[in-house]
């Protein structure tokens, strides 16, 4: 029809029609791609800016089967060097805090001896201003030794500890890290008295010591310190601690009263960590604490006014402080970048670490495919009784293949067989297991033991250590026992059932729902990731990637896995078998029960840990 001399001027005409409108169409094309996640929140920038990460565990690839938290660790240093060029070029401060456990809950991290050989010196190419140790450190001696030559040394007083010590040679403790760091930033020249606390943490090893932070405050040491840095020489105080920021967690609390005793009126800002929840806390109005997650899935962000009046009033605190909770992943990361080319974001240090976490899973063979996974298996997302529930799997399945390393064992013919759901560490996705799952799901090298003891108390246990929710015996040291997902702060409100106003952040595990990078605009509410949803004291705008929030269940503190004889006497011999990490709990749930035992009574049963058993059955072609 071209051809025709008539119509020509219209297929012009149309031609032209066709080229300005694809022309206006491709002039909003870089617009969009200028800002391919219009839906994200974006970051508030201030006079100092913190980027903030906690309880990385070693999960320095990325999720690999889930997108939405899949960047590596060298993408977050080429994120993290492009804010800091940011927060220079406007005349800003941007410092890096990190709050400890870096061990245990991924391959990379877990499948070398010693634990860390290849993660630590990944983590450590990250430029931190302020770090601090987590109780993970601190379990085993390899790690803290690792703790203490590796990443203390490689930081020196950027790492900074107030309460852990380290025995450095026979009988001789000294302080792991610095007790304090004094300094002024490089651009605002603010002065900022920084100092490091982990949480009152008992199962350290013997190396090791921790002064709980009630005993700190009487020392001279600190009060010596507090009182030659006046009030008039700091301009911002940091406490960095392996601890949760949520007002119900008493032990920053008394830090806080401490301190505002020598500092009234002094900003003061909390980074915390360990319970595995994003949160943030405001204290006072010169005061807030920001809490980032867990397993590389958060990167926090965390903006301070220095120059806001002292005036008392809510606004205030608003207007001095504001946090974010950074998705992982490349799309946030570039989004708040403003950089949208990956050539043009990732810088060469990020790119040499992104390939160092290559060669490492390759040489330690983490993606060496051991079987086929039916099915997704979840902590939390289905209650325990559900089949798709990865404690019902334990229950059922698992735990029944567990067998006494020799036969010298003398067996009893009814057991019954316990475990702490805090040693499951992440859900079990469908698809290949690899020899990194066995690690992701749970890393820990516990020994099984066993005590044998009347039915009728045997059969109580459980009910006893789920019975009382947080159990605070400190004498056993119950603290340690509760899964994370439990200790929220938030999770004393009621839980709404339609998600929308769950009162902790949720995160929803499953590969098959996450979203992909490219997505583009998330526009309807259908449309939203499954993921985490944060309600804190700002309210709930804090996440940077708005979220579509799931229902969690409650995880009881221990499960069990019983081999009973409904029709044998109450009285009959029965073997308990647990992981020797619960041998104080078990110890004293039997004495509620009224049956006194001694740690001497309990023996050895197996070193097949849950990790090795999951692994077996995985091989042997079970699920
Ligand atoms: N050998 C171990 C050590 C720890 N656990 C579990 O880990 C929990 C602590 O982990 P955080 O990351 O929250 O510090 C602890 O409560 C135990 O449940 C374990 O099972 N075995
Ligand atoms: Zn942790
Ligand atoms: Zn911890």
């Amino acid at each position: 029809m071209f051809g025709n001399s008539h119509s020509r001027p219209i297929a012009i005409s149309l031609g032209l029609v066709v080229t300005v409108l694809a022309t206006i169409l491709l002039l909003r094309q870089p617009a969009y791609h200028k800002d391919p996640a219009p839906s994200l929140r974006n970051l508030e920038w201030r006079d100092i800016n913190f980027v903030h990460t906690t309880d990385t565990h070693g999960w320095y690839s990325g999720h690999l089967n889930q997108k939405q938290y899949q960047a590596d660790w060298g993408n977050f240093i080429s994120f993290t060097t492009h804010l800091r060029e940011i927060a220079h070029a406007k005349g800003q401060d941007l410092l890096l805090v990190d709050s400890g456990d870096r061990h245990d809950g991924n391959g990379l991290s877990d499948a070398t001896k010693p634990n860390g050989a290849k993660s630590l010196p990944i983590f450590i190419q990250q430029d931190y201003d302020i770090l601090t140790i987590g109780n993970h450190e601190l379990y085993e001696f390899e790690n803290s030794k690792a703790e203490y030559e590796i990443v203390a040394k490689h930081y020196n007083s950027n790492y900074i500890c107030s309460n852990v010590e380290y025995e450095v040679s026979e009988g001789v403790f000294k302080s792991i890290g610095r007790k304090y760091k004094y300094f002024t930033t490089p651009m605002k020249g603010i002065r900022i008295l920084a100092l490091g606390f982990l949480f009152d943490f008992r199962r350290n090893n013997d190396h090791t010591r921790v002064k709980p932070i009630s005993q700190v405050i009487e020392e001279s040491w600190i009060n010596d310190l507090f009182s030659e840095f006046t009030p008039d020489k700091v301009d911002l105080i940091v406490i960095n601690g392996h601890i949760p920021v949520s007002h119900d967690w008493e032990e920053l609390q008394t830090l806080h009263a401490f301190i505002r005793r020598f500092y009234p009126s002094t900003k003061i800002q909390y980074f915390g960590g360990h319970s595995h929840i994003r949160d943030f806390a405001v204290y006072d109005d010169k005061s807030t604490g920001l809490q980032s997650g867990r397993f590389c899935e958060t990167v926090g962000w965390l903006g301070i006014n220095t120059n806001v009046s002292q005036s008392s009033s809510n606004s205030e605190v608003k207007n001095t402080f504001t946090r974010s909770y950074i998705d992982f992943n490349l799309h946030s990361f570039m989004h708040h970048t403003g950089i949208t080319s990956f050539e043009k974001f990732t810088t060469p240090k990020g790119e040499h670490v992104s390939r160092q976490i290559k060669k490492a899973r390759y040489e330690l063979g983490l993606e060496t495919v051991v079987g086929q996974v039916n099915s997704n298996y979840y902590m939390d997302y289905v209650s325990i009784t559900h089949p798709k529930s990865i404690f019902k799997l334990l229950s059922d399945k698992i735990l029944p293949t567990l067998k006494p390393t020799n036969d010298s064992i003398e067996l009893s013919s009814e057991r019954i067989i316990i475990i702490n759901t805090g040693s499951i560490r992440y859900d079990l996705y469908k698809g290949p297991f690899t020899l990194d799952t066995e690690y992701i799901v749970s890393p820990f090298r516990n020994n099984w033991v066993k005590i044998t003891v009347p039915k009728k108390y045997a059969v109580g246990v459980t009910n006893v250590l789920n019975g009382g929710g947080y159990i605070l015996n400190k004498e056993v040291d119950n603290l340690h026992l509760l899964p994370p997902q439990q200790r929220s702060s938030r999770s004393i409100t009621p839980k709404i059932l339609d998600g929308s106003r769950n009162p902790s952040q949720k995160v929803f595990q499953s590969p098959e729902l996450s979203y992909s990078i490219n997505e583009g605009v998330v526009s309807e509410r259908k449309q939203l990731t499954k993921g985490y949803v944060t309600h804190d004291d700002f309210g709930d705008d804090g996440d940077d990637t708005p979220h579509r929030a799931v229902v969690t269940h409650k995880v009881p503190n221990v499960i069990e896995s019983t081999c009973l004889d409904q029709n044998s006497s109450d009285d009959t011999p029965t073997d308990l078998i647990f992981y020797d990490f619960i041998i104080p709990n078990i110890i004293w749930a039997l004495h509620e029960l009224g049956f006194e035992a001694e740690k001497s009574q309990v023996s050895f049963f197996s070193s097949d840990y849950l990790g090795k058993l999951l692994h077996e059955y995985a091989r042997n072609d079970k699920f």
